[in-house]
């Protein structure tokens, strides 16, 4: 573990200089990582482990676009892909990568074939925190463990494939073997993480709940369609109230900021813009302090994950979803958005 300076906080974290991936591999030699669920994390994780010369398998429901895929992806029924049954009889690392509502439905037949010795793997804290709604208790006689990747599995592979990497957090939930965090910390190597913090399983879910809902996602477009609707009510025409709240920030001021931080970039904005950004802030920061203290106290009574369980295991939840992401797509922000994107120079 280095031990790092984060703005005055010390924190271990593991890198892959200290934990190379010879060392996943000999520490994961014998075992057979089964990942179940072939959906938006499944795919990465697997593919980054085959490639880094793990032993895996995909057990993935037969039949579906996700068992077409893994099959595009070069997995072989039979042979590295087999139905969720018989890969989770022989896989001695579970990888439960199934939309985290799924699990429920699927729990009893995982816990079945949870053998004494094996390890039970997430990539988040949901199923065993939220425990009194998802039922989901792991026997005593396995490891629990989780890597959760920073970041969509989309981007897991993506950078993987440029040599890069996704920060993950990874924490031990129960270590029966005396071997768990060793083999957690390889896993995290294996799925292909530039370094990995460590959490707890409570502080993960807690932190990616808020993070989702906040700044990454809810709070971000909640933010760009609030300033668009003011600009196109004041007479700005659509391609004028993108730029100046959606391409120029993903384009050219966000990837300044994670090159050097938001310091850096103001720096390299006009004299003009960096005074209004210094006065804005922290209006900004005041203004949506409450919302965000709202939805820290929804995620931690317990309120968002029932929302995300009772929603997410409807069985019209997909026709629901393309219907709100439909709504997303149709608004006049993102329409604007599709035109400026083909516009961009490198799509020609
Ligand atoms: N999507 C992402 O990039 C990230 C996901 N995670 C976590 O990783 C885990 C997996 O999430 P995703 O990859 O998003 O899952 P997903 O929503 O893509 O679903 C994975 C698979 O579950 C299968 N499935 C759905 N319902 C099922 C059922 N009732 N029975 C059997 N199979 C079923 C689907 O066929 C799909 O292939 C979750 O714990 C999630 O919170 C963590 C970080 C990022
Ligand atoms: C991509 C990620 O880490 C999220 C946003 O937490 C998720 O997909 O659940
Ligand atoms: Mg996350
Ligand atoms: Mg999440």
């Amino acid at each position: 573990m280095a031990k790092l300076n984060f703005g005055g906080v010390e924190e271990e974290v593991v890198t892959r200089e200290e934990f190379p991936l010879e060392k996943a591999r000999e520490v994961l030699s014998t075992e057979t990582i089964a990942v179940i669920g072939y959906g938006v994390q499944g795919p990465g994780q697997s593919l980054n482990m085959r490639d880094n010369g793990f032993n895996v398998i995909v057990g993935q429901r037969k039949g579906g676009k996700s068992w077409d895929k893994a099959i595009a992806d070069g997995w072989v029924p039979g042979e590295t892909l087999f139905e969720l049954e018989e890969a989770l009889a022989k896989g001695t690392i579970i990888c439960y990568l199934l939309s985290d509502a799924a699990q429920i439905e699927l729990w009893p037949t995982v816990k079945a074939n949870l053998t004494a010795g094996k390890s039970l793997y997430f990539s988040h804290g949901f199923g065993v925190t939220y425990k009194d709604q998802t039922g989901i208790v792991p026997p005593a006689d396995v490891d629990v463990y989780l890597v959760a990747p920073k970041g969509s599995g989309t981007s897991l592979r993506r950078l993987f494939v440029e040599g890069k990497g996704l920060n993950s957090s990874f924490a031990v939930f129960q270590d029966a073997t005396g071997k768990a965090r060793e083999k957690c910390i390889a896993m995290g190597i294996g799925v292909g993480s530039g370094y990995l913090f460590e959490t707890d399983f409570y502080r993960e879910v807690t932190s990616d709940l808020t993070g989702e809902r906040g700044t990454l996602m809810g709070a971000i477009q909640g933010i760009f369609a609030a300033q668009y609707e003011v600009l196109r009510s004041n007479g700005h025409t659509p391609s004028e109230a993108f730029n100046e709240t959606v391409e120029e920030l993903t384009q050219s001021l966000m990837p300044l900021v994670a090159e050097n931080g938001m310091d850096w970039m103001y720096a390299n904005c006009s004299t003009t813009a960096q005074r209004g950004a210094l006065d804005w802030w922290k209006p900004f920061r005041d203004a949506t302090k409450p919302v965000f203290e709202q939805l820290y106290n929804s995620v931690k009574s317990g309120e968002q994950a029932t929302i995300s369980i009772t929603r997410n295991s409807q069985p019209d939840y997909r026709v629901k979803l393309e219907e709100e992401l439909a709504e997303l797509r149709e608004s006049e922000i993102w329409q604007a958005g599709a035109t400026v994107r083909s516009l961009r120079p490198e799509r020609g």
